[in-house]
């Protein structure tokens, strides 16, 4: 059974513009609830959220800013200024030295960043040319990285990744399966789940950060209600979800 970590936002935000999701007004908690397969039990946990680093606040304003780039909505293009999330969301995956990690819009690089510096290799799927040009030359030195510019929807993600793990096990036969972390473009979070749910046999997590609103209607639905979707048959039958509220 494949592990699914959902995360939610809330976003809250004194940004530059209303496309920016920010870091430096975020709740100062973050509320994990554990729900099992079965949705039948929920353990909350409370675990403290630190301030943002400034490095990484940073950093993504001067790289933006020296294209003269702005967020655009409709590529989903809200940015990760706290880097404190990031580090939660590569630590809910268990990303560590030798992990194979493929990450849905890598933007600018900040939690791309963090993936690597705990030693895993990131194959990064972004659609736009332009913050395409840009983690590439972020990452311009590393050999643990390395992007494809498509739409992750459409890029038959399954035979990339099913060729790469087979080159990877010549080299490393006792390599695990890949993960998945991602800060996802919010206007395609349903079909990326769907898509990657079927995929137990090439991922063994995945950690997704989604809006607020979208993780609840892929966690809560009970049975029997009007809000019961397929998705969320697909979600029960395939994973075992977790949802991180902060
Ligand atoms: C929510 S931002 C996250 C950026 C970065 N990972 C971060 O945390 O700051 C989503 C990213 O996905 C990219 N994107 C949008 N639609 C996409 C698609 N269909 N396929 C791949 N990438 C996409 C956007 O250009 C953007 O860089």
């Amino acid at each position: 059974m494949m592990n699914a970590v959902i995360t939610s936002a809330t976003i809250n935000c004194n940004s530059l513009s209303p496309s920016w999701t920010c870091g430096d007004n975020s709740p100062s908690k973050l509320l994990l609830g554990e729900i099992s397969a079965a949705l039948s039990r929920r353990r909350t946990v409370k675990v403290s959220c630190g301030k943002s680093s400034p490095d990484d606040y940073h950093s993504t304003l001067k790289s933006l800013n020296s294209r003269g780039r702005f967020p655009r909505k409709s590529l989903g293009q809200h940015y990760m200024l706290n880097s404190d999330i990031n580090d939660q969301l590569a630590s809910a995956a268990d990303v560590k030295e030798g992990d194979f990690v493929l990450e849905i819009g890598p933007g600018t690089g900040s939690l791309t960043n963090v993936l690597i510096n705990l030693g895993a290799t990131v194959l990064a799927i972004e659609k736009d040319p332009h913050m395409v040009d840009l983690v590439s030359e972020r990452f311009a030195g590393s050999d643990k990285f390395k992007v494809l510019q498509e739409d992750f929807v459409k890029c038959h993600i399954r035979s990339h990744m099913l060729s790469i793990l087979e080159t990877r096990r010549l080299s490393h036969p006792d390599s695990a399966l890949a993960k998945v972390v991602s800060n996802l473009p919010f206007n395609i979070s349903t079909d990326v789940v769907k898509l990657l749910l079927p995929m137990g046999d090439i991922f063994s997590k995945v950690v997704l950060l989604l809006q607020d609103e979208a993780a609840l209607r892929l966690v809560e639905p009970a049975l029997r209600t009007s809000e019961y979707r397929p998705i969320n048959i697909l979600i029960n039958f395939y994973s075992g979800t977790y949802l991180f509220h902060y």
